[in-house]
């Protein structure tokens, strides 16, 4: 299936669409994005559009990617069993060769089309490089995946999900088409290019200061829209971080671009856990052992939104790791369960509904965490943080404590602390201590038994 680009509005020059069969010589251009195409944007509408186009293919590049030995996809019944059903079924794949998604990579000569200057970033499974198109002089990104580390499939994976989300203005906008190097040492598509900075360096910028309200509603704003249409689409974007928010103009946050479709999959899918976790990682991942398999869920986005909620107000990430033996995430968690009635420190700048944003998407439930939506209508109504003057009062302590140690976890802000307050410290370090040592013995008793299964 290819979608119609009758009219190429403002498209520069020689970066028109490329012939639906492969030329035979490389193309002199890359091509433009689906976002250049007179796609209207985001809107209710839109989805239902997109939802019958786009995400069709992307199914089908899935349903691809399974048969050739890619993870499971439950939900669409689908499996590389080999019965006579899901025979059947890839042989519906690959009627659709001649779509987008199934084009061949084509092998062209990058320095024939493109000049390629610095290195804009590097991620786990690549590398992108600022790249001018010697025909238009445009600049581009050029997202490399180093082969043979880099399997074809993944490549071809978020190739699809990116250009086929491109046309949301705030995801980033990826040209059409696969390439290899001649040498065959990568592959790579082609993308927009980013100007300025991420989120990452934005908030970095700031020296631990945060980018302050107006700035963190300008970025949910645009971040939450394209969340929300990936939410709506069934798809997890899996790697929502501040490195993977491209803010195009510095000044007041108007263009900002969610990147990064590395990770993303269908809702319920189910993936291998990699030993690998980050701050952006909820706890159910975080609690994860290696080659352990998860169901694929939009609260995974949720928990990270949370995340970069808080450092973009706060200039800092709430922690290390969602993970009780991570003494920051340990106090919250305490906190929330109320076992603990002191609200740690670092949150006390939030007002009552930046709080409950907080509670609400950084809860270790599950089921109790916020969708895309509710998430983008607290940020973009509710006042964030309390005023200047409220910030170091200590309004959010919880009354259902015990009288005498409500005492002294009444003066915990202060700093002439009494005994009873240094007592009531000395505990809660205690308590996390033995928690931690208790939740140790029992993860090395699961890797234990995990690695018995097998
Ligand atoms: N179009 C772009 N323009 C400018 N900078 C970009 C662009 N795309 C990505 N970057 C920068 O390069 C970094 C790495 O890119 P990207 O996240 O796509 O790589 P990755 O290998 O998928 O990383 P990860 O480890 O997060 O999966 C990004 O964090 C971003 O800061």
């Amino acid at each position: 299936m290819h979608i119609q680009r009758s009219e190429e509005v403002g498209v520069p020059p020689g970066l028109r669409t490329p012939p639906r069969t492969p030329p035979s010589t490389p193309p002199a251009s890359p091509v433009m994005p689906r976002s250049a195409t007179r796609v209207r944007r985001h809107s209710a509408g839109d989805k239902k559009i997109f939802g019958i186009d786009l995400y069709k293919n992307v199914l089908i590049t899935n349903a691809s990617v399974r048969s050739e030995g890619g993870e499971k996809v439950s939900g669409h019944g689908a499996s590389s069993s080999g019965s006579g059903a899901a025979a059947k079924r890839r042989n519906s794949v690959f009627v659709k060769r001649g779509s987008v998604s199934m084009e061949p990579i084509k092998k062209i000569d990058l320095d024939d089309v493109y000049t390629v200057y610095k290195q804009l970033g590097t991620g786990r499974f690549g590398f992108i490089k600022l790249a001018e198109h010697r025909q238009s002089g445009m600049k581009i990104a050029i997202k490399f995946f180093p082969r043979p580390q880099t399997k074809q499939v993944d490549f071809i994976r978020e190739y699809n999900y990116s250009f086929f989300l491109s046309p949301h203005q705030n995801i980033i906008d990826t040209y059409e088409g696969m390439y290899q190097s001649s040498d065959d040492s990568a592959f790579f598509f082609v993308q927009e290019f980013c100007p300025r900075a991420s989120l990452r360096e934005a908030v970095e910028a700031t020296n631990q200061t945060g980018i302050g309200e107006v700035k963190t509603k300008q970025v949910f704003t645009a971040v939450m829209s394209a969340i929300e249409f990936m939410h709506d689409e069934n798809l997890v974007h899996r790697n929502l971080k501040a490195e993977n928010i491209l803010i195009f103009d510095s000044n007041d946050f108007s263009k900002v671009k969610v990147t990064d479709f590395g990770l993303t999959r269908k809702e319920n899918a189910t993936v291998k856990y990699l030993e690998y976790t980050n701050c952006y990682m909820s706890p159910e991942l975080c609690e994860t052992v290696a080659n352990e398999v998860l169901t694929v869920n939009k609260a995974i986005d949720v928990w990270a939104l949370g995340v970069i909620f808080f450092y973009c107000l706060k200039g800092r990430f709430p922690w290390q790791k969602a993970s009780i033996m991570c003494k920051p995430y340990w106090e919250w968690e305490q906190w929330l369960k109320r076992k603990n009635p002191t609200l740690p420190k670092k949150f006390n700048s939030f007002s009552e509904k930046g709080l409950k944003l907080l509670k609400k998407t950084l809860t270790p439930r599950v089921k109790d965490r916020w969708s895309a939506k509710e998430v983008r209508k607290c940020v973009t109504k509710e006042k964030l943080l309390k005023p200047a003057k409220a910030k170091e009062e200590n309004y959010y302590i919880y009354i259902d404590v015990e009288p005498n140690k409500k005492a002294s976890s009444d003066r915990s802000g202060d700093s002439n602390e009494t005994g009873d307050g240094k007592q009531h410290r000395k505990s809660t370090v205690q308590q996390w201590i033995s928690t931690t040592l208790a939740a140790m013995a029992e993860i090395s008793e699961q890797v234990v038994s995990a690695r018995d299964d097998i």
